[in-house]
C-alpha cells in the first residue's frame, strides 16, 4: 500500500501516517511517499499514485487547514479515517540562540507559536515553508537559520533542540484525515471499531433566508445526533456566502442518521457526504 503524505521526512503528517499504519496493523508492504504540499498529496490520491493520503484538517490552536477544506469540496475522494496527533514544536538550529536571524516554518506552525516568536525573536525575519520538516531541512544549511519543527525533524536533519515545546498553548493537537480515491458510496457506512464512528458532510445552503442553517441542524437535534464540529467556509461565489462543514457522531448505517441526511438533502442545494469513519488518538 502506498501512503501519500506531506514531506519531507520528519513532518507531523509522517507521524500521523506512521501512527495510523500501526493502529491499523498494516505496516507490512506499506511505503510512504512524500509530497511538497497538501495539494499534491490530494492529487496523488485522485490519480491513484497513492492508495491513501493523510492530510491535516484542523489544529486546536490555529483552527482549520483551509486548503484541505477546499479540496474536500472539489475532489472526488472519501474520508476513511482520522487520527489526532499531539504537536510539540521545538526551535531547531545548527547554531546557538544568539545566532538566529531567520525563523522558518509552515504557516500553521508559525501561527501556533506566534507569541513565542513575538516575545523572543521580535527582530527575526520570518519565512514560510511547505512543511515544518522542510524548514528543518533548510535550517541545516546556515547557523543563523532556525526552524520550528518536531523533535523527529531535529534527529532527521542533525539540528539541536534550542527550545522545546514552544507552542503558545501547552496542549496542541492536530487532526489528520485519511483519504482514498472516489466519491463516498451509500454502502460505505462506518462499522464502530474503537470508540464511536463519525460522519462528515458539506452542505450548501443557496437560499439566504432566516433559519436555513437552523433547519439543517434541527434535523440532527430532533434525532439526538451530536455535532462534533461545524465550520463555515466561503463559497467563493460572493462575499458573505458560505458552505457548512459538519461532523456528526455516528455512522451513515444508523437509521436516524440516514433519515436526517434524507431530510437535509431536501432543504439544501448541495449535500456532499465526505465519509463515515473511525478515528484514533495518538499518545504523547
Ligand atoms: O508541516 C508539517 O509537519 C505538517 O504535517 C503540516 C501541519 C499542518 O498543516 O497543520 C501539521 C501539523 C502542525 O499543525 C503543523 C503543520
Amino acid at each position: 500500500m502506498i501512503v501519500g503524505v506531506l514531506g519531507p521526512a520528519g513532518s507531523y503528517s509522517e507521524k500521523a501516517a506512521k501512527g495510523w499504519i500501526s493502529k491499523e496493523s498494516k505496516s507490512e508492504g506499506t511505503s510512504l511517499v512524500y509530497y511538497d504540499d497538501i495539494n499534491d498529496t490530494f492529487t496523488s490520491v485522485i490519480n491513484g499514485d497513492s492508495d491513501i493520503g493523510i492530510v491535516p484538517i484542523e489544529n486546536s490552536i490555529e483552527g482549520s487547514v483551509g486548503i484541505t477544506l477546499d479540496l474536500l469540496l472539489e475532489s472526488e475522494i472519501t474520508i476513511i479515517g482520522e487520527i489526532v496527533v499531539p504537536i510539540g514544536h521545538c526551535l531547531l538550529s545548527k547554531g546557538e540562540i544568539k545566532d538566529i536571524k531567520i525563523i522558518m516554518s509552515h504557516p500553521q506552525a508559525l501561527g501556533q507559536c506566534s507569541k513565542f516568536i513575538r516575545e523572543h525573536f521580535k527582530n527575526a525575519e520570518i519565512r514560510t515553508t511547505g512543511s515544518t520538516s522542510h524548514a528543518a531541512k533548510l535550517a541545516n544549511e546556515f547557523c543563523e537559520m532556525a526552524a520550528i519543527a518536531s523533535k523527529e525533524s531535529a534527529r532527521e536533519y542533525g539540528l539541536k533542540i534550542l527550545v522545546p515545546n514552544i507552542q503558545d498553548w501547552e496542549k496542541n493537537h492536530t487532526r489528520f484525515i485519511i483519504i482514498k480515491q472516489g466519491k463516498w458510496k451509500e454502502d460505505e457506512a462506518c462499522v464502530p471499531e474503537n470508540d464511536t464512528c463519525k460522519t462528515s458532510i458539506i452542505a450548501d445552503i443557496d437560499e439566504d433566508k432566516p433559519g436555513s442553517l437552523y433547519e439543517i441542524i434541527g434535523e440532527f437535534a430532533k434525532r439526538d445526533i451530536n455535532l462534533t464540529r461545524i465550520e463555515s467556509r466561503p463559497s467563493k461565489r460572493s462575499l458573505g456566502d458560505y458552505m457548512f462543514y459538519i461532523d456528526i457522531e455516528g455512522s451513515t448505517g444508523d437509521a436516524d442518521i440516514k433519515d436526517a441526511l434524507y431530510y437535509i438533502n431536501l432543504k439544501v442545494s448541495m449535500l456532499k457526504v465526505l465519509g463515515s469513519y473511525n478515528g484514533y488518538k495518538l499518545d504523547n
